[in-house]
Parts: structure tokens; C-alpha cells; sequence
């Protein structure tokens, strides 16, 4: 989305258009206002900022009706550096302390993958409206195999919450746009069974064969306990498919390790930046050449917020001992499976279901100076409870990644603000975006914070 200011004499007033960039000129349309700002519609650009835009550049053909990917006319450096604005803009706004107490914002990660990366999709439709099913249940239409003009099956068209039809993502990986026609085939033949809308889910899993348990696989009973066979797995079995079912179980490999999760539970979307991402956190914590700095011993690792085991499973042989929370249960039976899958002890590693402020309790025999502790949470952030129990427990090093760097900058003034039981306070030791959604105006963004002694804060 783009600002633009009302020249004076008005009051200061914002409208809001997408698809604009910076020092463009632009003719727009207004549809809402709303306190101090307006929301318009892109109509046409009267100057366009030639340095950035080249409409050559944009992949999709939905792109200017579809709220999706906002980005695609500008280069790929200049999304980045975008998301890196993005990052100093909230800690700006959002952080609350004197940004004197943050370091040089680094450059944004790139993803390895620019289009192709996305690995689910929710394209959505609403069931036929009343008018249009009376005339089918009057026997007044026929019947047909086509699309009918009114269904709609995609994503909201921008600054609406009604769909556009989308035909194709190429966002998506390549397995789940070969799904989707078939997958609006089966809809256009049998809209009439839908009496609401419908949210679809598609998402790129490995085949999981009747070789590597398929069937079998259930969280108590893993279907590959051991790492060589993991390793056979990676030769033989990387057949990509599309998973539908809300309930399936989806498989996918980062680096040399596989995880499971259930279809409708979080996983990231990128998997092409998952090793990227996990090494970037390892070397966060360890230094590049995998010595500590200054003599640190981290031999702990606390994965609060886990999912399905991401983070305490990729760098699990770094830690002598590894202890994951996740509010959702299914989710905490998968990571337990997952180190199971990857061969990682139980002796060495933890999954409680929970709220991630009960983590404390259970790792309170973890020497908070060996300790490092990663929160990876939704969007809305942590909370004050969370933070105040994590600055008491007082570990060595906390990560914060973050897919809303509004709300992570929130929360990283709120543990600085905070004095530790034992004196000192923590300190930013480097921030830096992560681009796990190219093309989006998404940003990831990974704060690593260490705990010093007596470190003066101004506010
Ligand atoms: C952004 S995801 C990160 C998952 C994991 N770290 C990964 O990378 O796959 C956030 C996770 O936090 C979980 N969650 C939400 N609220 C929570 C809470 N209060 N305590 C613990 N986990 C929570 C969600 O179920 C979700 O799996």
C-alpha cells in the first residue's frame, strides 16, 4: 500500500492506495474514510517512478485485482530493502527506547526461491446465492461442468473480502498449481452441494509411500525411527504431491531432516528459506565458526511457541538438551514424532503442550547462562506475562523471529525495559528481516538479544 499526504491547507489526512510507490504521481479513487486517512483505488499512474517500476517484472495475471502479491513490478534488491524499511519503520514506531540501544539493521535475507516458494494456498468461494440456487432448484438451469460467471473460487480481491477467480498462483509451488484445476473441476460439478462457502486448502507434501508407513504412521508409532533410514528416505522417496484433506498428514524435508505435521496446522510456507532461516539462528547463537562468543557455553535450548519441532529439531545436535511448548496439542504429538523420525533421543529432547509462559516451570533445572531460549510466536506476539517469566528465568540468549515485526518490537523493548533477577539487562545484538514471502509486502524479521551485565538504558 502506498501513503500520500494532502497537500496544506488541509488537515493532515492520508490516503491509502495500493500498488503505488514512492514518488509516484497517481490518480485515485476513494471508496472509504475513515478517521484520518481515506482508502482509495489505484486508477491510473499519472508519473511513475521509473527507477523502481517495470511492469515487465510482474509474473502473475491477477496482479493489480488480487490482494496477494503487491510487489511483483519492483526488483527483487528493492523488496528487500522495502522489508528492511519495513523493519525500521516498527522499531521506530513500536519500540519504545532509544534506538541508540539497537544495532545497524542489516540487509534482508533473500529467499532462494522468488515464485514457486509457496507451499500452501487457501483459495476460497461463497456457496451460490439464493436467487441463482432458486433457479436451479426450479429446475430452471441446467446442469454443466463449466464455471458458472458468478463462482468465484481465489482470493479476495484487494480491499475487499469477496474472491477474485484465480486459475493459477505462481506463487505456489509448481505441485499445487498442477492440483488446482482438478480441484476447481470437482467444485464446478458440484456447487449445488454447497450450501456455505468454503475455504480449500492446498499444500505441497513428499509422498508419504507404503514403504516409508503410510497408514501406519500414527505420532505413537513412528513410521522411520531411525537416521539411516531417514537418510534412504532422501534417496528414494521426494515425490512431491498435493495434500487436500484438512486431516492428512503432510510431509516435508529441510536440509537432512523430515518433519510431519497434521494438513491444517501451522508450518512455514517457504520451504525453500527453512535451511537459510535455521542456519541463520544457529550462527546467531553460536558465532560462524560455531564458537560461542566470549567464552559462552550454550548447552540448552528452549523452543517456546514450537509448532512441530522446526527450530528444537534443526539445531537439536548443537544442544546437549532441548525442551519445545505449543499451545496446540496434535502439533506437540507431531513434534515428538519428528525427533523420533530424526533420530533425536527422547533423553535429549521435550515437547509439553501448553501455553509457553508454563515453560519456565519445566526447565528450571537449565542453568539460565547455558541457556538460549527461541520465540517464534503468532502474529499478535507474546505477552507481558511471557516476557516477565523469561527475563526472571534470565537465559544467556533469547531469539526472537517474528512474522509481525510491529508487535516483535514491542516485545523486544518490553524484555530491555526489564531488569534481570540477577542484575543486568539483555541488549540487541543484531536484527535483520528474512524474506520468506517474496512478491508480498511480508516480512519475518529475527531479533537476537544476549544478557549483559549492568547495560544502561535510556528511554
Ligand atoms: C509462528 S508459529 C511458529 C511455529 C514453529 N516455531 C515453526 O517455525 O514451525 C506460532 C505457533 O505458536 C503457537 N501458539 C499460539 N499461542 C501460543 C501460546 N500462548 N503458547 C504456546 N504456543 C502458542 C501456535 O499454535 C503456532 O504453532
Amino acid at each position: 500500500e502506498s501513503l500520500s499526504v494532502a497537500p496544506s491547507p488541509r488537515s493532515p489526512w492520508v490516503v491509502v492506495t495500493p500498488f503505488a510507490l514512492p514518488g509516484e504521481i497517481i490518480r485515485a479513487k476513494v471508496y472509504r474514510n475513515s478517521r484520518l486517512h481515506s482508502l482509495a483505488d489505484l486508477i491510473s499512474i499519472v508519473k511513475p517512478n521509473s527507477e523502481l517500476r517495470d511492469m515487465g517484472r510482474v509474473q502473475c495475471k491477477y496482479f493489480g485485482e488480487c490482494g496477494g502479491c503487491q510487489y511483483q513490478m519492483l526488483s527483487y534488491d528493492a523488496q528487500l530493502d522495502l522489508k528492511r524499511n519495513v523493519i525500521v519503520k516498527a522499531y521506530t514506531n513500536f519500540f519504545g527506547l532509544d534506538e541508540s540501544l539497537l544495532p545497524a539493521i542489516e540487509s534482508t535475507i533473500a529467499s532462494p526461491l522468488q515464485y514457486g516458494y509457496r507451499t500452501k494456498i487457501t483459495p476460497h468461494f461463497d456457496a451460490p446465492p439464493k436467487k441463482i440456487r432458486a433457479e436451479h432448484d426450479n429446475g430452471a438451469m441446467k446442469e454443466t461442468d463449466r464455471r458458472p460467471e458468478w463462482l468465484k473460487i481465489g482470493f479476495n480481491k484487494i480491499g475487499t473480502m469477496k474472491p477474485i477467480d484465480i486459475e493459477e498462483c505462481p506463487i505456489a509451488t509448481p505441485t499445487i498449481n498442477q492440483k488446482l484445476p482438478e480441484l476447481r473441476d470437482g467444485i464446478f460439478k458440484n456447487i449445488w452441494t454447497y450450501k456455505k462457502g468454503v475455504s480449500l486448502l492446498l499444500r505441497d507434501s513428499l509422498a508419504i509411500t507404503e514403504d516409508s508407513g503410510e497408514g501406519t504412521s500414527s505420532p505413537s508409532k513412528p513410521d522411520v525411527p531411525a537416521t539411516t533410514d531417514v537418510d534412504i528416505l532422501a534417496e528414494t522417496v521426494e515425490k512431491h504431491v498435493c495434500v487436500t484433506n484438512h486431516k492428512s498428514t503432510v510431509r516435508e524435508r529441510v536440509g537432512n531432516k523430515l518433519f510431519e505435521y497434521p494438513a491444517h496446522a501451522f508450518f512455514q510456507n517457504n520451504n525453500s528459506v527453512l535451511v537459510p532461516l535455521t542456519n541463520y539462528v544457529r550462527e546467531a547463537i553460536f558465532g560462524s565458526a560455531k564458537v560461542s562468543p566470549a567464552g559462552e557455553q550454550l548447552t540448552h535450548l528452549v523452543d517456546a511457541y514450537c509448532g512441530s519441532g522446526l527450530f528444537s529439531i534443526m539445531l537439536a545436535e548443537h544442544f546437549q538438551e532441548v525442551s519445545g511448548i505449543e499451545l496446540a496439542p496434535d502439533a506437540i504429538k507431531f513434534a515428538t514424532k519428528n525427533a523420533e523420525l530424526n533420530g533425536i533421543p527422547s533423553s535429549k529432547i521435550q515437547f509439553r503442550a501448553g501455553d509457553a509462559v508454563n515453560i519456565f516451570e519445566t526447565v528450571s533445572h537449565y542453568s539460565p547462562s547455558n541457556t538460549v531460549v527461541i520465540i517464534d510466536p503468532p502474529r499478535k506476539g507474546t505477552d507481558e506475562k511471557f516476557i516477565k517469566q523469561l527475563v526472571k528465568f534470565g537465559p544467556k540468549v533469547v531469539v526472537y523471529v517474528s512474522c509481525n515485526v510491529h508487535t516483535q518490537a514491542r516485545d523486544v523493548g518490553m524484555i530491555l525495559r526489564e531488569e534481570v533477577a540477577g542484575g543486568g539487562h539483555y541488549s540487541v545484538t543484531s536484527l535483520r528481516g528474512f524474506d520468506l514471502f517474496p512478491q508480498t509486502a511480508h516480512v519475518e524479521s529475527v531479533a537476537v538479544l544476549r544478557l549483559k551485565n549492568g547495560i544502561p538504558l535510556s528511554s
